[in-house]
């Protein structure tokens, strides 16, 4: 019997669990996303850790079984870090240099299992599971036009890398290598199956308490 918590106010992360027919309760964490840290696989990891840490504490006198989890995406590309963008100069700048090219977006996702002493003396406790998911995208040759039209639309200011793969910017998608979802910020195979390993089965789970 497990509640899970999406430690997340991103609308894309909870509409990936809803779309996958699992229930879930969401807290947003409000943690300062400020760690200095240029390799991305390390950075998203210990973004999304925070995230969910900061949430579990809210918690601490939980007596149910939870299962909270924090994630965090950003875009890499030429060696740079593009989180969300500052405002459209920033914006305009990010898709300029993504244009016409390859990039990685890494996700993080930790994992908190929080197991009550009530339910199994044996296996009380917490652990956790931390990973990240990296996909490659590439994006076509972009006018100026394109980009400053693309902009305008408003979509790029939550999203890291100034764009939406889910959004308007779906149509100068060229290619991509790996999980869809990743990009949109949440890599549900991947969290399904880590939690399989640990024997829990997500998809059971279905309005908040399996
Ligand atoms: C690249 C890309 C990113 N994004 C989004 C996913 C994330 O919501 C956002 C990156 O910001 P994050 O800091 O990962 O997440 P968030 O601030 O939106 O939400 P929270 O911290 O509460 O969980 O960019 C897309 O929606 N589509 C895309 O194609």
């Amino acid at each position: 019997m497990y509640r899970i918590i999406l430690a997340s106010g991103s609308p894309r992360r909870k509409e990936i669990m809803n779309q996958m027919g699992i229930g879930f309760e969401t807290v947003p964490s409000y943690v300062n996303e400020d760690i200095k840290e240029s390799d991305p696989s390390k950075l998203v990891e210990a973004l999304a850790s925070v995230k969910a840490k900061e949430v579990a504490g809210r918690f601490a006198d939980e007596r149910e079984n939870l299962i909270i989890i924090g994630a965090d995406t950003v875009v890499y590309h030429k060696g740079q870090v593009l989180g969300k963008p500052k405002d459209r100069d920033d914006a305009i700048r990010m898709l300029n240099g993504l244009s016409g090219d390859i990039h990685d977006v890494y996700t993080g996702v930790a994992i908190i299992i929080r197991r009550n002493k009530s339910d199994n003396a044996d296996i009380n406790g917490e652990e956790s599971i931390v990973f990240n998911v990296r996909t490659r995208v590439s994006v076509k040759l972009l006018s100026k036009e394109e980009i400053e039209d693309y902009v305008d639309s408003g979509e790029p200011y939550d999203k890291a890398g100034a764009y939406a793969i889910q959004g308007e910017f779906g149509i100068y998608i060229k290619e991509i290598q790996g999980d869809y979802y990743n990009v949109v910020g949440f890599p549900i195979a991947r969290i399904y199956e880590e939690l399989l390993k640990k024997g829990i089965n997500i998809k059971k789970i279905k309005k908040g308490i399996a």
